[in-house]
């Protein structure tokens, strides 16, 4: 299966230039990443700030100065005063626990992913996604006995139907053991293969991130 191809934007060089600091609390700490390739990794220690990096390009923490930038997108500039709203950055988010909704089946969750003004693109549509990523026979299940590798595939695909421009992963394989893992890798391969779209992943695990990303950033 193939996918449409990416935005002319997202062919641009460098994919990422972000340089920001964030404050949370006591924490403060400055990021710079500048990457020509599509599909980065971000590690770190716990604590190291991770998450509130993927935080701050989603729009839920906005950096006390600086700028990030993706695929040709100015998403914050605190000099020029850009601050895209969250729903305006197009971000599919994926987290460490899938996050699906209880009282939705599966393709109830995975069409929640299409409200709003994902309805009106066609870019990644229902079939070729659950095609891509091996849910067809779930479809009709509830959330509560899937295993933790199939909640994150629907999670991943929910991301995806919300036709976003960016995928940020928070270390989706945290909450499984090794033989999942494995299974759930391939998966997120193919993601990153076939839609085309910049990526983070983020991750404790060097070892891991090798297999996904096609250059790795420390942070900490
Ligand atoms: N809402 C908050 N208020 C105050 N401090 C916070 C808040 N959220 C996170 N922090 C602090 O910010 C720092 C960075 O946390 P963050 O979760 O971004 O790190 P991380 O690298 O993702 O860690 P982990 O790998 O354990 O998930 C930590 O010191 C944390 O305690």
């Amino acid at each position: 299966m193939s996918l449409p191809a990416n935005d002319a934007a997202a062919a641009r060089a460098p994919s990422f230039d972000i340089d920001i600091e964030l404050r949370r609390g006591d924490f403060r700490r400055s990021f710079a990443i500048r990457s020509e390739q599509r599909v980065i990794a971000v590690v770190g220690d716990s604590g190291a700030g991770k998450t509130s990096l993927l935080h701050a390009i989603a729009g839920l923490l906005r950096p006390s100065r600086g700028h990030i930038e993706i695929a040709g997108r100015r998403l914050f500039d605190s000099a020029a005063r850009i601050d895209l709203p969250a729903h305006r950055r197009r971000i599919g988010y994926v987290f460490q626990d899938a996050r699906l909704f209880p009282h939705l089946d599966v393709r109830g969750n995975l069409l929640y992913g299409l409200r709003g003004e994902a309805a009106r693109e066609t870019r990644f549509q229902l079939d070729a996604i659950v095609e891509l990523l091996g849910i067809g026979p779930l479809l009709a299940r509830g959330t509560a006995g899937l295993s933790g590798g199939e909640m994150q595939r629907v999670a991943l695909g929910r991301a995806l139907l919300s036709q976003p421009r960016i995928v940020l992963l928070d270390e989706p394989l945290s909450m499984l053991d090794m033989n999942r893992r494995d299974e759930l890798l391939p998966y997120l391969q193919r993601v990153r293969d076939e839609t085309g779209l910049p990526m983070i992943y983020v991750s404790h695990y060097p070892e891991e991130v090798r297999r996904i990303a096609e250059e790795v950033h420390s942070v900490g």
